[in-house]
């Protein structure tokens, strides 16, 4: 008889099975319905598409480029409709909604206020909006029979120069609604050093990062940001698999920053389809989270950007599972690790693991035992055998 943990998820239950995601843009996650009302409304006429239907394709479309400043254009439009308190707020809304809706119970959403400053709200303001909208988002999936819960980590853009400011402002907003800090933008020319003030300040105030990394450009940037600033996590972190050998016997050689990595248990925020997209991999089958999983990295999977990718988080795992085999356990297993690196106290995170997430797959492991057997029983078959 095989157990459940053999089996493959079915789409239902990867849906239903608690999730935890660290790593989403809320300026890459507008339902692209609400990117129309929000034009007309703001009286923003720049949109390549009219119709919801085709602007969602037409973004999947642009960011599947196969480079990270192209991916990086399509945000002009989503901040270009994010410029008022109401429409921060209903972005947030929905999103906390839509996350709940797939079965995500913990997530640390990122955005950069500076990119929402164009019609003259202040940073305050934009943080405050994007806040209250989590709390009336959290609030709606209750009322759906979902919970999660919703942390903002502030973004500061790394080609600009106002990271400290940025910094500062995280620091001021934690404990109300912020949980932590990010660089993100282009990556190739601009290295986390450029932002050492922030990081240093941050970490002066006993404060949480993460910063993207290896994502368009390999071990240099991982390394500095570690080892010169600091991150608590790497955002993607992919291209750590460059420091690692794998010989034709199948046997694995880890360099120094790679072996760091792995043994200071340092959070990776994967993301498989943004990576596919901006050419960081070349196939789900090839994405390095297959070996980085096998050699015991702190992987987590991630959306990055639900509407520039069409994902979820449901769908991330889905091509998880259909390409490397990921049971149940192995979600259990990424969900755990998510949950262990959040910005958040360590006993809420640890209640989430304990009170959550394990009652939630120990939950969906269990349901082979209640399965429906049909109606034909053994004994109408002539045997007692079972
Ligand atoms: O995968 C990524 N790598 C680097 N930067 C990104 C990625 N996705 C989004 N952004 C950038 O982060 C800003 C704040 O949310 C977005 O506006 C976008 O420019
Ligand atoms: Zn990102």
């Amino acid at each position: 008889m095989t157990s459940e943990t053999t089996t493959l998820p079915t789409s239902e239950q990867i849906r239903r099975a608690p999730k935890v995601l660290l790593h989403d843009h809320l300026d890459g996650g507008l339902r692209p319905g609400t990117i129309v009302d929000l034009a007309r409304e703001t009286g923003y006429d720049g949109l390549p598409e009219a119709d919801p239907e085709k602007l969602g394709i037409w973004f999947r479309e642009a960011a599947d480029s196969g480079s990270l400043e192209r991916y990086l254009e399509t945000f002009a439009h989503t901040c270009a409709v994010m410029q008022t308190k109401e429409a921060l707020q209903r972005v947030a809304a929905e999103c906390a909604e839509d996350l709940a809706a797939d079965g995500v119970v913990y997530a640390e959403v990122r955005y950069a206020p500076e990119q929402h400053l164009e019609q003259g709200l202040t940073l305050e303001e934009v943080v405050e909006a994007v806040n209250e909208g989590f709390r009336e988002g959290e609030r709606r999936a209750r009322e759906n029979g979902h919970r999660i819960r919703v942390g903002a980590l502030l973004t500061a853009m790394r080609h600009a120069a106002r990271a400290l400011e940025i910094a500062e402002l995280a620091n001021r907003y934690r404990d109300f609604g912020v949980v932590g800090f990010d660089i993100a933008g282009a990556e190739a020319g601009f290295p986390p050093t450029r932002h050492l003030d922030a990081f240093e300040y941050l970490k002066r105030e006993n404060n949480h990062f993460t910063i993207h990394a290896g994502e368009a450009f390999g071990l240099p940037s991982i390394w500095q940001a570690l080892q010169w600033c600091g991150a608590d996590r790497l955002g993607h972190g992919v291209r750590i698999i460059d420091d690692i050998e794998v010989s034709d016997d199948g046997s694995v050689k880890l360099g120094r920053l790679a072996s760091y990595v792995r043994d200071k248990r340092i959070p990776l925020e994967m993301c498989p389809t943004s990576n596919l997209q901006t050419g960081a991999a070349t196939s789900y089958a090839e994405h390095p989270i297959g070996l980085l999983r096998r050699l015991q990295f702190r992987l987590t999977v991630n959306t990055d950007n639900r509407l520039m990718s069409g994902t979820t988080m449901s769908r991330e795992f889905e091509h998880l599972v259909k390409t490397f085999r990921y049971t149940l356990d192995d979600m259990q297993w990424f969900t755990v690790n998510a949950m262990k690196s959040a910005f958040i106290p360590f006993d809420e995170r640890l209640a989430m693991i304990n009170d959550v997430i394990k009652p939630g797959y120990a939950e969906l492991r269990a349901e082979w035992l209640f399965r429906q057997v049909g109606t034909t029983s053994a004994a109408s078959r002539g045997s007692d055998a079972v």
